[in-house]
Formats: structure tokens, C-alpha cells, sequence
């Protein structure tokens, strides 16, 4: 086992042996409290920049498998984990974790304290981490973290989203065409939609309004994705066309907070985020309490008390997280648009708010109705 380093910007520094790939890497970190779904964790392109502390001990127990990837490669700059599994074993797994994370040069960890690690990005906030298995002197590695770029002010959804446009076929009778917007969408998502009878045609980031309304479709959605939301003008602009066109709008995550900024609300930097999969949210559209997924390290800022007069008439917050009172969803009152700051399409779960996409359908249903 070769020896690995991992310093936070403060210089707080702890050391472990090599996991996964060697060499050096710098993100932002965070910490993930899913006890599973460390796979669907790797590749959501919304981990995109970040450093992904698992606080679950033990990880890899299941190793990879050929199904569970929610795009193209993984995606977090480094991973950290206490007790790697010695000997991965499930039925469907088709190799380890520890190989994956080579194979796809991915820096990492094992044999730290991730109690401790996690506590102390508990008390001080998510920050700049750099981990080396090559660089073993901390002042040096230090360096080297502080002239990495933050998170804050990081427009990133350009350099995870789909080069080309696709589609995505309806299972069955095709019922709705959407276009979503890839700012980091993840596979689970167009899945879900399909098995409703939605055809998404999945668009770049950068696409503008006219060509997210182009194929008239039944209703636009907005992926989840990385990167800072007060930085994403571009899809703040395209959302606005689509309100404007008063389309059926239904986004995720990212989608949340950039529907958040095209009605002018404004979206903030929390101190560590909300990563993991029993994250308690109340829904006040059924007044009931719904346990989801989160991955979030921004949020948007609304009133919660009442609704909120905007250029699209008034949004009222429809969600709230019940561990700290943060904005977990919107809600327009006048125009057809909705967004939740949770993953409905969570792998590995869990799912209670998988009938968010049945609302979407609603809600374009009731469009057709009206036109
Ligand atoms: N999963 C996401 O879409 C994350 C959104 C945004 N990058 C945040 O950290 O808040």
C-alpha cells in the first residue's frame, strides 16, 4: 500500500494509503451520508470539481456493475473512504471499485478518518481539498490547494453536458415529447419519464429557448447539474423564453435554482451542503413528509411564509427541508412551471419522490386541456 495524503484549505491534514488511481488532485469537498449508491454518486455529473467523502465506512462492498452508471464516466475529482471492501460481492457486479477508480484515473483515499474529516467540513464548511499520493509534504500540497479555483462562481454545466442533441424513446405508447436541458443530466431521469410515455430529446446546456421550443413539445425539463447557479446566465435566459411561452416546465436540482433565478430570486451558498439519501422534506402541495436524495451545495432564497410576486406572476415555495428550513421546491401559481431542489429520480433510492414526474405529466396533460 503506498502512502496518500489529503489537506484541507485550512490545513487541516490527514493521512491514509493510495485508493484508486495515484497521482494528485484538488476539488471542492464535501461530504455524502448515502450508504449506498456510491456508483450512482461517482458518476453524476453533478460531483463534477468535487472531492466526495463517504461517511459510511465501509464502500465498494458491491463493487460496479454495468447498469448503475448515470453517465458516460465518473465524475467527482477525488474520492474518501475509511475501510475499502476487500473482496466485493453482489450479482450483478462486474468488477471493483478500486479498478473502476483507476481505470478512470480517479484519485483517492482510504484509511481516514472520515468521522473527523466530516465533522470538521460540518463546523467549517465545504472547502478547497487537495489529495496526493506524489506530493507527501502538506505545506507543499497546501500550495497547491489554495491556487485551485472555487466552487462559488463556477459555471460548469458546459463541461459535463452532451456535445449532441438525443433522444430518449417512450416505453410503449409515446403520450408527450419533452426537451430537457442537459446541465449534468443523470440517466435515471429520462428513464423515469420514459416509463410514462415521455420522448425526451435531451438538448446542451447552452441551448436557447427558441431551440428548446423548436420540436413543440409538450414541456421542457431542467437537469440537475454542478457548478454555482449565479453563474449560468445562458440557461437562466432560455428558461425565461419558456415561461415566457408558457410551456410546461418541470426541473431538478440545478433546474430548481435556475428556475429560481429566471423569476429573480436569488440563490446562496450553504455551508456544507445537503448530500445523501434521508434528507426529510415536507411537501406542502400534499402536506405530507417525503425522505429523499439530495445533492446540493447551493439553494435558493425565498420567501417562506408567503408567495412571491415575480415577473411570471407569484411562486410560492412548495418544499421545505425539515433539518434546516432550506427552500426545497417552487411552485408558480400563474404560470405552468414547478421545481424541486431533491432528486425524484434517485438510485439507489430512495423513492418517495418518484410521483413528481406523474405531476409533470399532470401538469402537461392539463396544458393540453386548456389549449
Ligand atoms: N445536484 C445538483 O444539481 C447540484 C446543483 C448545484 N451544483 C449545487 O451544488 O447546489
Amino acid at each position: 500500500m503506498s502512502e496518500a495524503l489529503l489537506v484541507l484549505e485550512d490545513g487541516r491534514a490527514f493521512r491514509g494509503e493510495s485508493y484508486g488511481a495515484t497521482g494528485t488532485t484538488v476539488g471542492e469537498a464535501v461530504f455524502s451520508t448515502g450508504m449506498t449508491g456510491y456508483q450512482e454518486t461517482l458518476t453524476d455529473p453533478s460531483y463534477h470539481r468535487q472531492v466526495v467523502v463517504m461517511t459510511a465506512p465501509h464502500i465498494g462492498n458491491t463493487g460496479v456493475n454495468d447498469e448503475d452508471d448515470e453517465s458516460r464516466r465518473i465524475w467527482v475529482a477525488g474520492f474518501v473512504v475509511r475501510d475499502p471492501a476487500r473482496r466485493p460481492a453482489n450479482w450483478r457486479s462486474t468488477g471493483t471499485l478500486d479498478a473502476e477508480l483507476v481505470a478512470h484515473g480517479v484519485v483517492g483515499i482510504s484509511g481516514v478518518d472520515t468521522r473527523a474529516l466530516t465533522r470538521h467540513l460540518r463546523d467549517r464548511g465545504a472547502m478547497r481539498v487537495g489529495i496526493s499520493t506524489e506530493v507527501l509534504d502538506a505545506d507543499a500540497l497546501l500550495a497547491r490547494v489554495l491556487a485551485a479555483p472555487s466552487m462559488s462562481g463556477a459555471d460548469l454545466a458546459p463541461e459535463v453536458t452532451t456535445e449532441a442533441a438525443y433522444v430518449v424513446p417512450a416505453v410503449g405508447e409515446k403520450r408527450y415529447t419533452i426537451s430537457a436541458l442537459d446541465l449534468g443530466i443523470k440517466a435515471a431521469t429520462p428513464r423515469h419519464l420514459a416509463e410514462l410515455g415521455v420522448e425526451t430529446h435531451v438538448l446542451p446546456a447552452t441551448a436557447t429557448a427558441a431551440e428548446l421550443l423548436a420540436a413543440g413539445p409538450d414541456g421542457v425539463f431542467l437537469s440537475n447539474g454542478p457548478g454555482d447557479p449565479a453563474a449560468s446566465d445562458y440557461a437562466v435566459d432560455a428558461v425565461k423564453g419558456v415561461l415566457d411561452a408558457r410551456r410546461p416546465l418541470f426541473g431538478i436540482c440545478f433546474g430548481n435554482q435556475i428556475l429560481g433565478r429566471a423569476l429573480g430570486l436569488g440563490t446562496y451558498k450553504l455551508p456544507f451542503g445537503h448530500r445523501g439519501l434521508n434528507q426529510p422534506v415536507l411537501d406542502r402541495v400534499t402536506d405530507s413528509v417525503r425522505v429523499t436524495s439530495q445533492n446540493h451545495g447551493f439553494a435558493v432564497d425565498a420567501l417562506l411564509d408567503r408567495a412571491t410576486d415575480t415577473p411570471y406572476g407569484r411562486v410560492e415555495v412548495s418544499h421545505v427541508g425539515l433539518n434546516d428550513q432550506v427552500v426545497e421546491g417552487l411552485r408558480c401559481l400563474d404560470v405552468p412551471a414547478f421545481s424541486v431542489q431533491f432528486h425524484p429520480e434517485a438510485a439507489a433510492g430512495p423513492h418517495d419522490a418518484a410521483p413528481l414526474f406523474q405531476r409533470f405529466v399532470d401538469l402537461m396533460e392539463d396544458n393540453r386541456a386548456e389549449a
